[in-house]
């Protein structure tokens, strides 16, 4: 447990007295930066990441890597102005591929991305790694990920939870082949067995078997990246056999990529415009991208506002009205904390539907957000898949984040239509996104 979770301040979220009207650069995505980064790793030359998220998830994600011998330097990158003057352009991480090795022990923290990406890399090393994590992590699912690793060959030893913790015993090498998992509960066991699979001796065949699978964007994103740098991989979108991933063994190159800004992370800037009838512009929102946030131009369009995207990033604009909206977020389940704040202030109920995998995230996100809204005067109620949410006025609390980022930022978007919301540890978003209070202030100008 962290400090700041013992002893959790309370953060007194700025309520808004008018029209935002912000340009607000977001840190770079961490769902790109830590697959660029075990790509990096398992990349038979050295890469670059530039602008990669700093982050406690990323951050987690590069001391395992080196632990394990990884090199990752962390660099000021510059490029020359027409003057010839260098000119700072932003962090970037040298990556430097190197001989895998054991014994290491991990510290997962709450990061669904370590837990599920590493242990795959973890068999490659020559002896035993050990991954611990916060308490949090003892309760994610990771079934899919162990029972298929020990399918691939591996030897793994856990207490029979299908959770943290666990020692992957390296051997230097898997056999890798064919593999079913029910991925059901998280797309994260699919991503990290298809990120390593180029490595195993027999690359990877992935099966899924369960009835629903969440986040497709985000498996779409394992493979275009497994792409870009060189691997060969059949899948359902491609004319492949549905639920089936193939990777082929093969040595991976090193790149040099530039991450996109997290757009999930975009999401309660965006939601500011929304809520208080203003304009926000996000630089940099890339024109074709596979992260889930992308689908903020249509939900909170749907809900209200309208955007335009140009070549100085995506304008989201708000009429000062916000509609509610029935949806599936199956694909887009980390979107679900921010819209249902933005519901909760809508001028008709909500049903959000498709995310009932959200009982097993940072927190139980259903439950959590039920209570939270409700104890400010909301009425939210969890069905088996996701929320109904009927806009009722809200008045001033404690908003408990329960060591979720996205609570946190859930409940920022709520201070700004309602007088005297206190964040509680609003310290937690730095798993994603450190810089959370000082760009909320700075976007309103206080
Ligand atoms: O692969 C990824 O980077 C992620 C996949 C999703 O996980 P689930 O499929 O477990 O929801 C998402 O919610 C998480 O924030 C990031
Ligand atoms: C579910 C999330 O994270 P994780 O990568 O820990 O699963 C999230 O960021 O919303």
């Amino acid at each position: 447990m962290t400090e700041s979770s013992v002893h959790p301040a309370l953060w007194p979220a700025p309520h808004a007295s008018g029209a935002v009207d912000a340009t607000v650069t977001v840190p770079g995505s961490k769902s790109v930066t830590n697959r660029a980064l075990v790509l990096a790793s398992l990349a038979s030359e050295p890469g670059w990441l530039r602008r990669p998220l700093r982050s406690r998830d990323t951050l987690l994600m590069a001391e395992a890597l080196r632990a394990m011998g990884v090199g990752i330097e962390e660099t000021i990158s510059s490029s020359s102005t027409a003057s010839g003057e260098p000119e700072i352009t932003g962090e970037a991480w040298r990556v430097i591929p190197a001989g895998l090795h054991g014994p290491v022990t991990v510290d997962v923290g709450n990061a669904g991305t370590v837990m599920r990406f590493l242990p795959p890399v973890a068999t490659l090393t020559d002896g035993p790694v050990r991954f611990d994590g916060d308490p949090r992590s003892y309760e994610r699912p990771l079934t899919g990920v162990i029972e298929g690793l020990r399918a691939l060959g591996a030897r793994i030893e856990d207490d029979g939870r299908g959770a943290l913790p666990l020692t992957v015993h390296g051997g230097g090498a898997l056999d890798g082949g064919p593999v079913a998992i029910d991925a059901s509960s998280s797309s994260q066991f699919v991503s990290a067995l298809l990120l390593s699979g180029p490595r195993f001796n027999q690359g990877v065949e992935v099966r899924h078997t369960g009835s629903v699978l969440p986040s497709m964007p985000h498996i779409r994103m394992t493979v275009d990246m497994l792409r870009a740098v060189g691997a060969q991989v059949d899948e359902p979108e491609t004319g492949g056999e549905p639920n089936v991933w193939r990777v082929s063994p093969s040595a991976l190159l090193g790149r040099d990529l530039t991450i996109e800004p997290d757009l999930s992370n975009a999401q309660p800037f965006l939601a500011a415009a929304l809520v208080t009838g203003g304009k926000v512009t996000i630089p940099d929102w890339p024109e074709r991208t596979t992260q889930p946030g992308d689908a903020l131009r249509e939900i909170f369009t749907a809900m209200g506002g309208s955007c335009e995207l140009t070549e100085r990033g995506l304008t989201f604009t708000g009429t000062g009205r916000i509609h509610g909206i029935d949806v599936n977020l199956g694909e887009v389940g980390e979107l679900t904390p921010g819209i249902a704040a933005v519901a909760a202030l809508a001028d008709s109920p909500s049903t959000l539907s498709g995310v009932a995998h959200l009982r097993l995230h940072e927190t139980d996100r259903l439950a959590a957000l039920t209570k939270e809204i409700n104890e400010l005067g909301g009425d939210v109620t969890e069905t088996a898949d996701g929320l109904h949410i009927r806009p009722r006025p809200l008045h001033g609390g404690v908003f408990h984040t329960y060591d979720d980022h996205r609570m946190a930022t859930a409940g920022a978007i709520i201070g700004l239509a309602v007088k005297g919301v206190e964040i509680e540890n609003v310290g937690t978003t730095a798993k994603t996104l450190p810089d959370f209070p000082d760009m909320w202030t700075g976007m309103l100008g206080v």
